[in-house]
């Protein structure tokens, strides 16, 4: 599924005053990164898009998937794919059982057991589905994350901070699966980042956040 992921006349109000505003069209494959000053609303923008602001901000404009318009859509009906720094994983579930979170609950079992094993082995982790999470290095989770977001099927994907959590040699590892993946899929791609190295390898656009000057 390739479509264009587009904010439309966005503004982002806090106690009822304007925070940011963005007016963009991420292409299918292509990342937009976010940057600008701590506080300015990088989390926050993101946090419209997968329809969880917190209390005291609203937002204005659209946000539209394809052809369809998903503002006022509940949270789990949007399908945005979001990844977080050091993304938890459960502790009290195997690695297969964290990835098999993201999947419809739909499907046979041994169907189910043969997606979750194929998409760990497509990041490099074959045969790690009874593995315990806390037994995994920092990459190794990471890739678990990913899996368990990409199973569930999003319709595009939001990174925040994502690859913060890892030293320089497996960042760039972890971003190259991440930005390959979404490629792939033909998935825009919103990354919040404050690293140059991490904008200049997503090659698309840049987009400043600045504070409101109304
Ligand atoms: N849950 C919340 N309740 C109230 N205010 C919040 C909440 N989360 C963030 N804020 C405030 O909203 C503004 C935007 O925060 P946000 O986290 O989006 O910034 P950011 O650009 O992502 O910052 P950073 O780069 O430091 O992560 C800040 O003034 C912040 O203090």
């Amino acid at each position: 599924m390739a479509e264009t992921l587009t904010l439309r006349d966005v503004c982002i109000l806090k106690e009822g005053m304007p925070l940011i505003e963005v007016d963009r069209s991420i292409a299918p494959g292509e990342v937009l990164t976010v940057m600008g000053p701590s506080g300015v609303g990088k989390s926050t923008l993101l946090a419209f898009l997968t329809g969880t602001l917190p209390r005291g901000f609203s937002g204005m404009g659209r946000i539209i998937l394809g052809d369809e318009d998903v503002t006022d859509a509940p949270p789990h009906m949007r399908r945005m794919g979001i990844l977080f720094q050091n993304d938890l994983l459960f502790p009290h579930m195997s690695v297969g059982g964290n990835a098999a979170f993201g999947l419809d609950p739909g499907g046979s079992r041994a169907a189910r057991r043969d997606r979750v094993a194929e998409a760990l082995a497509d990041v490099g982790l074959a045969d790690f589905e009874d593995r315990d999470p806390a037994t995994l290095s920092g990459g190794q989770k990471a890739r678990v994350s990913l899996v368990r977001m990409l199973l569930s099927e999003p319709r595009a994907l939001l990174l925040d901070e994502a690859f913060s959590g890892l030293d320089a040699a497996l960042r760039q590892q972890i971003r190259d699966l991440v930005f390959g993946r979404a490629r792939a899929r033909g998935l825009p791609v919103v990354m919040v980042t404050h690293d140059a190295e991490d904008a200049c390898a997503a090659g698309g656009p840049v987009y400043e956040l600045e504070r409101y000057a109304g």
